[in-house]
């Protein structure tokens, strides 16, 4: 597959503190690869050092098979709206338009916009939520190959963001190439192939969600059972195991594994219960528990 985004050994510092200090990974073509890391991790510092809006001290970026950026090929939502006034949702979807020498229709744009019944109205005068999605469309404008989006769903309502998500899947099917950093995990797990996380300066991990799961999700397992704590203690992933007179209730880290060691002894079992934690919950183990980060 044709790799679109290459980062090497990318380094960034502000007043000599480094942000970035040795950032790698890629991105191939038809990707969509979610940036995550807690509040001040560095992730939109990464995409302005991407987008060359801020220079990086070290390191080399490929995008689209070439140092220059191909601005023409594409399409970035920023974490912060600009507010024009007296300009028009029309007129300012025709002004993007004519940056692009392939761009996609007024029609079409105004469309996933969901702003057919505003066209006329200052862009001012639009909700937090309606000016994402104008500014989502915006980033389309050019039809573009690669798609970087800085919390795109901040500030959308439901609606406006099941909407986004089935306009992504759509462009996804396309093959667009997506990297979006996103706080709101739950949205990305059903759609994101891959999962960056950037912490302490550093890519620290790059996989699947299955991957991500397996690496840091706590499964906890309840029962009870008259087998003794030592025959519990052995099992695969065990880490942490608590009984009260024949009440259990362990962690695992090797869910699959620690059940095909219990299968046999299940008679030995009552009451069997496990939970596993929620995306969000798997965030706040890998990044030390900022809980700021799930409350914006
Ligand atoms: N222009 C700048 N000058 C100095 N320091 C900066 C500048 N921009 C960002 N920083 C600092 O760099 C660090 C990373 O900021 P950045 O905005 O990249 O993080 P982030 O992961 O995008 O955070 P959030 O999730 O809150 O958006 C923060 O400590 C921030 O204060």
């Amino acid at each position: 597959m044709k790799r679109v985004v290459k980062v090497k050994n990318v380094a960034k510092a502000y007043d000599n503190k480094f942000v970035l200090k040795q950032v790698g990974f890629e991105i191939k073509k038809g990707e969509l690869v979610a940036l995550l890391g807690k509040n001040g991790a560095g992730k939109s510092t990464l995409l302005n050092v991407l987008l060359q809006l801020t220079p990086k001290d070290q390191g080399e970026i490929e995008i689209l098979g070439e140092r220059r950026l191909k601005t023409e090929a594409l399409g970035v939502m920023f974490q912060e709206d600009f507010v024009l006034e007296r300009v028009t949702v029309k007129e300012i979807i025709e002004l993007w338009r004519s940056y692009y020498p392939k761009s996609k229709s007024y029609a079409e744009l105004i469309k996933i916009a969901g702003l057919v019944e505003k066209s006329n109205v200052l862009i001012n005068k639009l909700s937090g939520g309606q000016r994402r999605r104008l500014y989502f469309a915006l980033c389309l404008a050019g039809d573009p190959d690669l798609i970087i989006l800085d919390e795109p769903t901040v500030g959308m309502d439901l609606e406006s963001r099941q909407a986004f998500w089935h306009q992504i899947k759509k462009l996804q099917a396309a093959g667009k190439t997506f990297l979006i950093t996103s706080h709101y995990l739950e949205e990305l797990q059903n759609i994101a192939q891959r999962f960056l996380i950037l912490q302490d300066g550093c890519i620290t991990f790059a996989g699947t969600l299955q991957d991500l799961q397996q690496k840091y999700q706590k499964v906890i397992v309840r029962f009870r059972s008259s087998l003794k704590p030592s025959f519990f203690r052995k099992l695969a992933g065990v880490v942490q195991l608590q009984s009260e007179v024949g009440n259990y209730t362990l962690q695992t880290t090797k869910l699959n594994e620690f059940l095909k060691q219990l299968t046999p002894y299940l008679t030995e079992l009552e009451d069997l219960n496990i939970e596993q934690g929620t995306l969000n919950e798997l965030f706040l183990e890998i990044t030390g528990g900022d809980s700021d980060v799930l409350s914006k």
